[in-house]
């Protein structure tokens, strides 16, 4: 092999009259092995007490992208053809399982899993709102768990940024019996649709609100809500994942605004039992 450069110990280096640098170390490279020795306990304590959070990393990112590109669909897609082949058509609590079995043995969904959805359906049916907004519809999941709990006559509108992962969901709902006049998915970003929902969307106000999409964006779409006269005095507003990724500015305000009344559920996600999470249920007392 050959290299196109001068030896610095030929005569005619002009190096070899002016004093030399020593070569460049990289990061770490004059690190003696004790120095590295003495960080192994503490990068093994944070492997072994941060374990759970590395393999929701791997399942959620590395893994996924894999399936992406052996596929060439998302995992929405893939969820779907696994519905469409196992689940029964018009019954949505069969499909409701079948994407938390998918989720748990086949390929990490990411939603909002079996046991925060008992607090999600136990307030619907306790609250019976007329009205229910959702932001944030993804596959379709929580979607469901609303519509089949509201009352009769009840309608829901749900809303998603993405027009490919709404494609999904559209197919989702309505596989599952629910039309237009009880499910209506508006394709669109919350901080676009919200001041149309009036006027494009025939929502005057909404009893029930699912904040389901970005908790960093919970606190202005909350605000955004409520500028728009969207939430009527006893509106209910759940807000999921406020603890893991975890929205503090939006409890934060929730908590001091006083205009709401603030309770945690506290859960954990799905299939990761040691990665706490919870649901926040705001009950607002009106804008006076
Ligand atoms: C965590 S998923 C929702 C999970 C869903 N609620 C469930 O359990 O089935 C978040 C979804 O919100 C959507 N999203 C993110 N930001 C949004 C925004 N500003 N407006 C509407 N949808 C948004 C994402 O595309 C994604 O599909």
């Amino acid at each position: 092999m050959t290299r196109g450069c001068i030896p610095q110990d030929s005569p005619s280096c002009p190096l070899l009259f002016t004093k030399q640098k020593p070569p460049a170390q990289g990061p770490g490279g004059d690190m003696s092995p004790a120095i590295v020795l003495a960080f192994l306990p503490l990068v093994v304590t944070l492997l072994v007490r941060y374990r759970h959070h590395f393999w929701l990393l791997v399942r959620t990112v590395l893994l996924r992208s894999l399936r992406d590109c052996l596929s060439g669909l998302r995992i929405e897609e893939r969820a779907f053809s696994y519905v469409l082949t196992h689940a029964l058509p018009g019954d949505p609590g069969h499909i409701i399982t079948t994407l938390d079995h998918w989720s748990s043995h086949c390929e990490y969904l990411g939603h909002m899993g079996p046991v925060k959805g008992q607090v999600l359906t136990r307030l619907v049916e306790e609250k019976a709102p007329v009205c229910v907004l959702e932001l944030g519809t993804y596959c379709g999941y929580s979607t469901l768990l609303i519509a089949r709990a509201l009352p009769a006559g009840g309608r829901l509108l749900t809303v998603e940024r993405d027009p490919r992962t709404a494609l999904v969901a559209e197919k989702l709902i309505r596989l599952a019996g629910f039309d237009e006049s009880t499910v209506e998915l508006i394709v669109g970003s919350s901080e676009e649709v919200i001041p149309c929902l009036r006027t494009q969307h025939g929502l005057s106000r909404a009893e029930l609100v699912l904040l389901a999409h970005r908790p960093r964006y919970y606190l202005r779409d909350l605000q955004l809500l409520e500028a728009h006269a969207l939430l009527p005095a006893g509106a209910t507003v759940l807000a999921d994942h406020v603890l893991f990724p975890g929205a503090p500015r939006f409890l934060q305000y929730a908590k001091s605004c006083g205009h709401y009344r603030c309770r945690l559920h506290h859960t954990s996600l799905p299939d990761f039992p040691a990665i706490k999470d919870g649901i926040a249920q705001l009950t607002y007392a009106g804008p006076g």
